[in-house]
C-alpha cells in the first residue's frame, strides 16, 4: 500500500514538474519572443504528458496545458472577449496518427464518407478580424482563446489588408480568423538593418512577427511589414455557409489575402497526397509553413463533430518534422554562462544535419537529462530546426551500453570543483562563486563584446590570459592596465597593446545603455538595457529605481525587475559599479532620447488624435518629450492623458472608455507652461 502511494507521489511530482516547464517554455514563446526549444520538442513535452494524464486521471486537471490554448496576452492592450471562442488544433508528426483521425472521426459520425480540405499551415500568430458591413472594425489576438489583446491599430498597418472589402454582399457582422506572418524576406531585411546597427538579430520570422505586433507603437510597426493571411470564420450574422471552401473563394472576391493554394481530398489516402504535395510546394508561398491541417469541408458534420476544450474534433494539423540524425554522444560538457548560469552541453560525434556539421548540442538544464535519461556514451538523436541550436531529442536505447549509468549532474559539477546551487523554481544551476575564473572570463568576454562596450582588440585568448595571470579580477580592473602590462602577455606586440589601452580608455565615454548591458545582469538585454538608459538617463538614478518603478516601464516586465534590484542589492555589484565610475571614470550617462524627469509631464505616457488648432502632431509631440513626457500611438490603461484636436476619433472613444483623462490644446499648453 505505501509503496503505491509513494510511486504515486513520484508520477504527481513528475507530472508537475512537467506542466511547470511546459508552462516556461510557453512564457518563453509567446510572451518573450524568445523559444528555448524547437517546437516539435515542445510538441513532444505536451504529448507526454498527455499520455502521463491519460495513464494517471488522478492527477488531471482542468488548468493542465493538454486542456487549454497557450495565453499570450500582455500589458498594455485592452481586452476582448472573442464571440467565438479561438482554439488551437490538436497535431501530430506522424502518418498514422493522421490516420487513427480519420478513424476517430469514422467512429464518431457513423457512415461518414469525409471530404477533407487540406490547408497550408501558416507558421505565424492567430488573429481576429471582424468586419460589420463589410467595414474593418477590430482586430484581436487569440489570446487565451476566450479573450485576446486589441490590436486594432497595429493591424490597420497591414497594407494587404483592406479596410473595405470588395463587392457590396457582406454579411451584418463577421469574424475572419486568419494568421499575420512576416515573410521571410522582410525577417532578412530587418535583421541586416539590425546587424549593421549592431543590434541583436532575431530568432525567426513567427518571433519577429508576433514581437512586432504586440508593439505598442503603431509607428513602429509600420515601419516592420508584416503581412496576413486568412482562412476560416469565427461568428458571422447574416449570412450562411454550407463548407469551409467557401470560405477561401469568398475572401478572394472580398479582395482579402488567402491561401493560394487548398486541397479538396475525398478520403484520408487522397488527404495524405494533398499534404505530400503540399510539403513539395511551401518553400515557393510567401508565408512560412509548419504543417498542413486537415478540416472536414462539411460544416455541418464539423458541427455534429463539436471540439474538446482546447480543439475541434474536425479538424487535426499534421507538422513536418525538423531533421534529425543518429550519433554517438561522447560526453556530457558543462558551459558557463556571463551570469554563472551552469548548461549541460552534449559533446557529439560530428553529424550532418539539415545541411550544417553538428558536433554540440544542448541538453538545456538537469531536468530534462533526467527525463530523457540520457548518459555519456549514449547513441542519441539529434534534431535542427531553423535557427534554434541543435537539440538531444532522445536516447536509442536499443544502442545503450550494459555499463552505462545515469548522468549525476551534481556530481559532476562537485568533480568539476564548481560550488554551484540550483536556482530556486527553476531547472537551472548557477556558481555561487562569482570569482570562478571561468565565469569571470565570460563576464569580461560579454563586457568588452560588441554589444556592450566594444572594446576593439580585447579577444578571448587577451582575457584568458589577464585572468590567469590575475591582471583582472572584475571589470573595474581593466581600467587600470598599462600598456607595459599588455605587452607582457604571449603573442602581444607593443603596439597591440598601446592599442588596446586607448580602446579601453575610449570606452569610458560609452553610452550608459552599454555599460547597463556590459554588466552582464540576469535577464537584461540589450533592447532593455537601451530602455533603461532612455528612462533614467544616469546609473545613479537606475540603481535607485524601486521593483514597481522598474516594472511600470513599457518592455520590462516583473521578473527583470527583480533580477536588476536583486544585482544593485548586492555588495560586489555596487563596489563594481562604484569603481566604474568614481575608479575608472566611466561617463555612465545615457544620449538616448534623455528623458525629463523634472519636467511638468514628467514619467507621463500621453496620446495625440485629431488636428489641434495652431501645432502640428509633431510639434506637439517635441513639446511634450522636452516637458518629461512620452507619447505613443494607441490608448490603454497606460496612456494618461489623450490629447484630442477636431475630428479626433476612435482614439477618443476609447479614452473615454478606459477613463483617461481627456485634453485639448489649451489644457495641454497650460500643463506645459507650469515647467517654464
Ligand atoms: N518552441 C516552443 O518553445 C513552443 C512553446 C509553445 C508553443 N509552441 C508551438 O506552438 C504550438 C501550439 O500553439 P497553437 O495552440 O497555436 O497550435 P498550433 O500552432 O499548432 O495550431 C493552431 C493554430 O494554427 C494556426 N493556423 C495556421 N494555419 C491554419 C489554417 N490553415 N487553418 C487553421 N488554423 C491555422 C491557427 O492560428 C491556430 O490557432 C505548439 O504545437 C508548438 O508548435 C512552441
Amino acid at each position: 500500500m505505501s509503496e503505491m502511494k509513494s510511486e504515486d507521489q513520484d508520477i504527481g511530482q513528475q507530472i508537475e514538474r512537467l506542466r511547470n516547464e511546459i508552462a516556461r517554455h510557453e512564457r518563453l514563446y509567446r510572451k518573450e519572443n524568445q523559444p528555448e526549444i524547437s517546437d516539435q520538442e515542445f510538441d513532444r513535452m505536451v504529448k507526454e504528458l498527455e499520455e502521463l494524464e491519460a495513464q494517471y486521471p488522478l492527477f488531471s486537471s482542468s488548468e493542465s496545458p493538454t486542456r487549454k490554448v497557450g495565453d499570450d496576452r500582455s500589458k498594455g492592450f485592452i481586452t476582448v472577449r472573442h464571440r467565438v471562442p479561438m482554439q488551437s488544433l490538436d497535431n501530430t508528426y506522424n502518418q498514422s496518427e493522421l490516420f487513427d483521425f480519420d478513424t476517430r472521426l469514422k467512429r464518431l459520425l457513423p457512415g461518414l464518407q469525409p471530404v477533407y480540405l487540406v490547408e497550408p499551415k501558416i507558421d505565424g500568430l492567430a488573429i481576429s478580424l471582424t468586419y460589420e458591413k463589410g467595414r474593418f472594425v477590430q482586430a484581436v489576438t487569440r489570446g487565451n482563446g476566450e479573450e485576446g489583446d486589441d490590436v486594432t491599430e497595429n493591424v490597420r498597418t497591414i497594407h494587404s489588408l483592406p479596410d473595405r472589402l470588395k463587392g457590396d454582399d457582406f454579411p451584418d457582422l463577421i469574424e475572419i480568423r486568419g494568421e499575420i506572418y512576416m515573410t521571410r524576406k522582410e525577417f532578412k531585411r530587418i535583421n541586416k538593418e539590425r546587424e549593421a546597427s549592431d543590434l541583436p538579430r532575431f530568432m525567426n520570422p513567427r518571433n519577429l512577427a508576433s514581437g512586432t505586433l504586440k508593439q505598442l507603437d503603431p509607428a513602429v510597426v509600420a515601419q516592420r511589414k508584416l503581412e496576413i493571411v486568412c482562412y476560416g470564420v469565427g461568428e458571422i450574422r447574416g449570412m450562411t455557409f454550407h463548407h469551409q471552401h467557401e470560405f477561401n473563394e469568398l475572401f478572394s472576391a472580398w479582395g482579402l489575402p488567402t491561401v493560394e493554394r487548398v486541397w479538396q481530398a475525398e478520403g484520408i489516402e487522397n488527404a495524405w497526397k494533398a499534404v505530400e504535395e503540399l510539403d513539395a510546394l511551401r518553400l515557393e508561398f510567401a508565408y512560412p509553413t509548419d504543417g498542413a491541417v486537415l478540416k472536414l469541408d462539411d460544416l455541418s458534420l464539423q458541427q455534429e463533430a463539436g471540439s474538446t476544450s482546447k480543439a475541434p474534433r474536425w479538424a487535426i494539423s499534421y507538422k513536418f518534422a525538423a531533421e534529425q540524425a543518429e550519433t554517438l554522444l561522447r560526453e556530457i560538457t558543462i558551459q558557463i554562462g556571463r551570469t554563472g548560469n551552469l548548461t549541460p552541453v552534449a559533446e557529439l560525434e560530428p553529424v550532418e544535419i539539415a545541411g550544417t556539421t553538428v558536433s554540440r548540442a544542448t541538453l538545456h538544464n538537469e531536468d530534462e537529462i533526467r527525463r530523457k535519461d540520457v548518459r555519456e556514451g549514449d547513441t542519441v538523436i539529434v534534431e535542427k530546426a531553423g535557427e534554434i541550436i541543435p537539440a538531444v531529442v532522445r536516447v536509442v536505447t536499443e544502442k545503450r551500453k550494459k555499463d552505462s549509468s545515469p548522468f549525476d549532474f551534481k556530481g559532476r559539477l562537485d568533480e568539476l570543483g564548481f560550488e554551484a546551487e540550483r536556482v530556486p523554481g527553476q531547472a537551472a544551476w548557477r556558481l555561487r562563486a562569482s570569482d570562478n575564473p571561468v565565469r569571470l572570463r565570460r563576464q569580461i568576454e560579454h563586457f568588452a563584446g560588441r554589444q556592450a562596450m566594444d572594446i576593439d582588440g580585447l579577444g578571448k585568448e587577451i582575457v584568458r590570459q589577464l585572468v590567469e595571470r590575475g591582471l583582472v579580477r572584475d571589470v573595474a580592473d581593466l581600467y587600470g592596465l598599462g600598456a607595459d602590462e599588455l605587452a607582457g602577455l604571449d603573442k602581444f606586440a607593443e603596439k597591440s597593446a598601446n592599442n588596446l589601452v586607448a580602446a579601453i580608455a575610449t570606452s569610458r565615454e560609452a553610452d550608459l545603455w552599454r555599460v547597463i548591458h556590459g554588466l552582464g545582469i540576469p535577464m537584461i538585454g540589450a533592447e532593455a538595457a537601451k530602455l533603461l538608459a532612455s528612462t533614467f538617463g544616469t546609473m545613479e538614478r537606475l540603481t535607485k529605481a524601486s521593483t514597481e518603478d522598474l516594472a511600470a516601464i513599457d518592455g520590462i516586465g516583473p521578473k527583470m525587475a527583480d533580477s536588476l534590484v536583486d544585482y544593485f542589492n548586492e555588495d560586489a555589484n555596487r563596489e563594481r559599479i562604484r569603481r566604474l565610475f568614481q575608479e575608472a571614470g566611466l561617463k555612465m550617462e545615457s544620449s538616448l532620447e534623455r528623458h525629463n524627469d523634472e519636467g511638468p509631464l514628467s514619467g507621463k505616457t500621453l496620446v495625440l488624435t485629431g488636428t489641434l488648432p495652431s501645432m502640428t502632431r509633431d510639434e506637439a509631440k517635441a513639446k511634450i518629450e522636452k516637458a518629461g513626457g512620452k507619447v505613443t500611438g494607441s490608448v490603454s490603461r497606460k496612456t494618461d492623458f489623450l490629447v484630442a484636436g477636431a475630428e479626433a476619433g476612435s482614439k477618443l472613444e476609447k479614452a473615454r472608455k478606459l477613463d483617461v483623462a481627456i485634453l485639448d490644446q489649451e489644457a495641454l499648453l497650460a500643463i506645459l507652461s507650469d515647467g517654464s
